[in-house]
């Protein structure tokens, strides 16, 4: 569907009108940012007694709320969200952005209720968003053998099923039906276009919670930031300049997007990576065995994405963290069960014992549960070499690409160095991670306990072997 226009000099008449003000600051075009905040004239902040920069009255707040009341104001909003939405507060934004858009298209023709101040702001938002959803194929191979590759694709396949549950959803509703099935004006790109905006430009506010706000929404990251955002539950949001901040004239204003995201985080959810940022970490999915009779079980039990967390430390060793590897390594002689309960109101619980006690509630907890037990090292033992092999095969993914990985070419230049950056801040980390893992598989393999298990195992190993070859 064909986006609506709306020129950032249009924007000071329309924050009058809504009640935005902006004080000593302005929106401005920055280099290699789009949109931004710059200062009029210098600003410092001494004390707290300073005027808000920005204030965005409560009633433009894109929230939880926001959405309840467009959906009394607007009935065609309000049948699409009986039908498709109610799953989830980013799935009920997703179909007010998707009402914006067809409400401010040029090719728009009436039928689906009146325009908001938002159906006006939505046509100022971007037509292109930097993060990887909507890459182009290209664009998507650089990041082979990063932490990204799978999380990205598995995001586009999400993202392909929402769109096809509102098709089949929608059916009923003759004119949303027209729009997305009949004549294909709103298709999947859309759907990828609007989470993309969504994602790199809502924000948690403490009182309204997860929310898209605008004006805030054009503020640029820094970790070293100039401005702050809060919530007051009469006025709506403001924008204050942080204590001690000095900003030069014509100097940018800047929040914090959150200096704890890795930069993976960072590329997925806005499209850069802020090379100041200190917050170092990967995260990679954990695959459960082939072979193990419990995976199902297991995975169900613990309820959530497996990952392995990979996070740097400030003395350059880094740490790991991954709960469900100490679940995996688990067996059934260890003293792991399942079993099926019936509970009192007639339905059936799966539950989850350690040593007979129920621990169905504890499953991200096993490496604490099984500490004490006479196989804890061999326990340690298992997971550190189940961390150790994904994160072989990671760094062999990594380097497969860089030693041998053409791309087809035609890269926008700003994606190939954000890609560049996050493949050789991976890679290092991955590879001090591997050292401290290797130095501690020695480690345990010279345990006692450890080693006696072992010897163990191979002597059973050996008698079986001479079993069958008698057989
Ligand atoms: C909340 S919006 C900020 C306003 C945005 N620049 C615009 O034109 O509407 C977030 C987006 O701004 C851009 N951005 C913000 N901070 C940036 C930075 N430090 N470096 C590069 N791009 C940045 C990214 O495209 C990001 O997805």
């Amino acid at each position: 569907m064909r986006r609506g226009q709306f020129p950032l000099s249009n924007l000071p008449a329309w924050c009058v009108f809504n009640n935005i003000t902006f004080t000593g600051v302005s929106t401005a075009d920055i280099e290699g940012r789009g949109f931004g905040l710059i200062a009029d004239d210098a600003l410092s902040n001494e004390n707290d007694e300073q005027p808000a920069l920005l204030t965005i009255p409560k009633e433009l707040i894109l929230s939880a709320v926001g959405v309840e009341e467009y959906a009394k104001e607007n009935k065609d909003f309000r049948q699409l969200l009986d039908v498709a939405g109610r799953q989830s507060l980013r799935g009920d934004i997703l179909l007010f952005l998707l009402t914006q858009l067809v409400l401010s298209s040029p090719d728009y023709d009436g039928g689906h209720g009146a325009g908001t101040a938002w159906t006006q702001y939505f046509k100022l938002l971007p037509k292109e968003v930097p993060v990887p959803t909507v890459w182009t194929e290209s664009e998507l191979s650089l990041l082979t053998g990063t932490s990204l590759e799978s999380a990205v694709s598995a995001k586009l396949n999400a993202l392909e099923r929402e769109f096809s549950r509102i098709r089949d959803a929608t059916r009923d509703l003759s004119r949303w039906a027209e729009l997305i099935e009949t004549n294909e004006t709103i298709t999947l790109s859309d759907w990828i276009w609007l989470d993309a905006l969504y994602r790199s430009r809502s924000l948690a506010l403490p009182q309204s919670g997860e929310s898209m706000v605008p004006c805030l929404d054009l503020v640029n990251h820094s970790s070293s930031a100039t401005a702050y955002y809060e919530e007051n539950s009469d006025d709506g949001v403001a924008l204050l300049l942080r204590k001690g901040a000095s900003v030069l004239k014509q100097e940018e204003l800047t929040i914090d997007y959150g200096h704890e995201k890795s930069a993976a985080e960072m590329l997925f959810s806005y499209g850069f990576i802020d090379s100041t940022s200190t917050a170092k970490s990967v995260v990679l999915p954990v695959e459960p065995m082939d072979d193990d009779p419990l995976a199902k079980a297991k995975l169900y039990t613990f309820g959530s994405a497996p990952v392995l967390r990979i996070i740097d430390s400030d003395t350059g060793v880094p740490q790991w963290d991954a709960p469900f590897v100490h679940l995996l390594c688990l067996n059934d002689e260890d003293g792991l069960h399942f079993k099926v309960l019936q509970e009192t109101d007639g339905s059936q619980s799966l539950k989850m014992f350690w040593q007979d006690a129920d621990i169905t509630a504890k499953a991200g907890n096993m490496e604490t549960l099984t500490q004490g037990h006479e196989l804890c090292q061999i326990f340690r033992l298992r997971a550190v070499s189940v961390v150790l092999e994904t994160i072989q095969q990671q760094l062999e993914a990594l380097i497969a690409y860089d030693e041998g990985g053409t791309s087809i070419g035609g890269e926008r230049p700003y994606i190939r160095q954000a890609a560049v950056q996050l493949r050789v801040l991976e890679k290092d980390l991955l590879e001090r991670a591997l050292q401290v893992l290797e130095q501690e598989k020695v480690q345990l393999l010279e345990d006692k306990a450890v080693m006696a298990y072992l010897a163990a195992m191979n002597a059973t190993q050996q008698d079986d072997d001479n079993d069958e070859d008698f057989a």
